[in-house]
């Protein structure tokens, strides 16, 4: 027939059809999440994410130690208040000094000066309610008073030394007060913002909410991360955090919005885009594999390529351990 129909010799070798891809999975790209427990000594799995552990301040570092040396680069810190008697309305504990998170900060900074850290900000984990805020009597938000808050508590994290803070909350006009904060203290030019720009509410974060006791006492957070339908609600919050100064856009979920990363990538084409592949998604390949459904290293290249595909060159992932091996061979 006709040559033009021809397209199967320029994918005819190996290299060929690495050459297809625009974006090549590099241990760069990849941020892996820590779940810091305030209990020092702490090293528990979590039942429902598979592989992943709460750990203390006492075990991270030894965990860490042969990560950073086969090519770890960035970390992703959520703080687990275990101890009782810690939460509260306002999420107290999230910025307490001799807290996990503003701990662990300092520690990685010191003992692994190449890592790059990034504070998740948020007040779920701290908060007696659950929710990603403070409170109106009516169980809203209070904008005003979860955004004050929140970029509190994003400084007091850069302060400690983290490289970037990445508010994973959905308030309106987070990003604003954090980067007008950043620049009132005079470190806006050393601390990377990195916003959950658009971050859908669904049912995607079942094991993270297991894993960081941050499931919402009443209710839900579909009154402030986007509805899942929301392509168009997706692109004019990613145009509005582009807008308020944050330097790196997230998507999140992954796989299943792959069409939102691409929107993001579009809208911020002169921009780093990040995607995080949630507990859900990750324990979803696992129970696939384990069902023999596919192999998992094969799913995990897979499903992680794909987000590539869409335009995503930063990923946080929880397969970042075993990629750091897969990637070496
Ligand atoms: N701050 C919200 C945490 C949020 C999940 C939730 O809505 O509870 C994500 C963490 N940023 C969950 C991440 C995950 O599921 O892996
Ligand atoms: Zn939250």
């Amino acid at each position: 027939g006709d040559i033009s129909s021809q397209l199967h010799g320029g994918y005819s070798h190996p290299l060929a059809r690495s050459w297809q891809a625009e974006r090549q999975l590099t241990k760069s790209m990849l941020i892996y999440p820590l779940f810091i427990s305030d209990e020092d000594d702490e090293e528990i799995l979590i039942p429902s994410l598979p592989d992943q552990h709460r750990r203390g301040i006492n075990k991270i570092v030894p965990f860490l130690e042969p990560l950073v040396r086969k090519g770890l680069r960035s970390v992703i810190l959520f703080g687990v208040p275990m101890k009782s008697g810690v939460k509260d309305a306002l999420g107290t504990a999230a910025d307490d000094p001799k807290g996990p998170v503003i701990a662990t900060i300092r520690l990685l900074r010191q003992r692994f000066p190449q890592l790059f850290i990034i504070a998740d900000v948020c007040l779920c984990e701290y908060t007696s309610h659950g929710h990603c805020g403070i409170l109106r009597d009516d169980g809203g938000l209070n904008n005003q008073l979860s955004v004050d808050r929140v970029s509190d508590v994003a400084i007091a994290y850069a302060q400690a030394g983290a490289h970037c803070v990445a508010p994973s909350d959905m308030n309106d006009g987070r990003i604003r007060a954090i980067k007008l904060k950043l620049i009132e203290e005079g470190i806006a030019d050393r601390v990377v913002l990195m916003s959950y720009a658009a971050k859908f509410s669904g049912c995607l974060y079942g094991p993270f909410r297991d894993a960081a006791g941050s499931v919402p006492s009443f209710g839900d957070r579909k009154c402030y991360q986007l509805p899942p339908g929301g392509r168009g609600l997706a692109r004019r919050a990613i145009e509005r955090d582009i807008g308020e100064g944050a330097d790196i856009i997230m998507v999140k979920p992954a796989n299943q919005y792959l069409d939102i990363i691409s929107d993001a990538k579009e809208i911020g084409k002169n921009m780093p885009i990040a995607a995080y592949q949630v507990s859900g998604e990750f324990a979803m390949l696992h129970a696939g594999a384990k069902a023999g459904v596919f192999d998992l290293k094969a799913i995990a290249f897979e499903s992680t390529e794909g987000i590539l595909r869409a335009g995503a060159t930063i990923v946080v992932s929880y397969f970042t351990p075993q990629f750091l091996d897969w990637l070496e061979s």
